[in-house]
């Protein structure tokens, strides 16, 4: 019997420390195959020409998920003074943590004929991924939607982000106390 991307995602996870563990699930590359193959089901023919993911996990999966559909990766750095070149720079609201962050793209690095997916493991207050649309924007480029593993994102900016697609909600996972 063949199991599913949710199904993997849900029997994998772990909170070690307070910290979500998905880790092992990455480390497994049949599982990984599948989760990555999962995020992008809904965008199989949705004419995406740009992967976009967040620093740092974001990377992990955006860069798969990329290779996967035939396009290219387009990296948002949190991290000053990393990327060399002409940059778009944006301010998000406070995260999950409360911490406010400065995300970077490079400007070359997308055109106003794309059509940007963004990919990440995990969305909560969706301030980071929020930040993500509007430096799209500024590229002229247009967000096509967002696919992440976990859906913690209560808010009505959702819809902000395009088709919305999420493997899990947070409240299927195991209660965070038990780690
Ligand atoms: O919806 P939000 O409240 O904006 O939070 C979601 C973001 O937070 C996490 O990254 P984190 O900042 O923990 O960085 P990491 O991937 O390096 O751990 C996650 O990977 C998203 O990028």
């Amino acid at each position: 019997m063949t199991i599913s991307a949710r199904e993997l995602l849900l029997e994998r996870f772990r909170w070690i420390g307070g910290h979500a563990d998905m880790w092992p699930l990455f480390r497994d590359g049949d599982a990984f195959k599948v989760v990555v193959r999962a995020l992008i089901d809904p965008f199989r023919d949705a004419g995406v020409t740009a992967v976009c993911g967040i620093e740092s996990r974001g990377f992990l999966l955006g860069g798969a998920v990329a290779m996967e559909l035939g396009v290219g990766f387009v990296a948002v750095r949190k991290a000053a003074g990393m990327f060399p070149g002409e940059k778009l720079i944006g301010e998000t609201e406070p995260d999950y943590c409360g911490l406010r962050h400065t995300l970077r793209i490079q400007r070359a690095a997308l055109s106003p004929d794309d059509r940007v997916l963004l990919v990440d493991d995990w969305i909560e207050t969706g301030s980071q991924a929020l930040a993500v649309r509007e430096l799209v924007a500024a590229a002229g480029a247009k967000l096509v939607g967002c696919a992440v593993l976990v859906d913690q994102m209560q808010s009505d900016s959702k819809a902000a982000l395009g088709e919305f697609h999420a493997l899990v909600t947070a409240d299927e996972l195991p209660d965070a106390s038990m780690g």
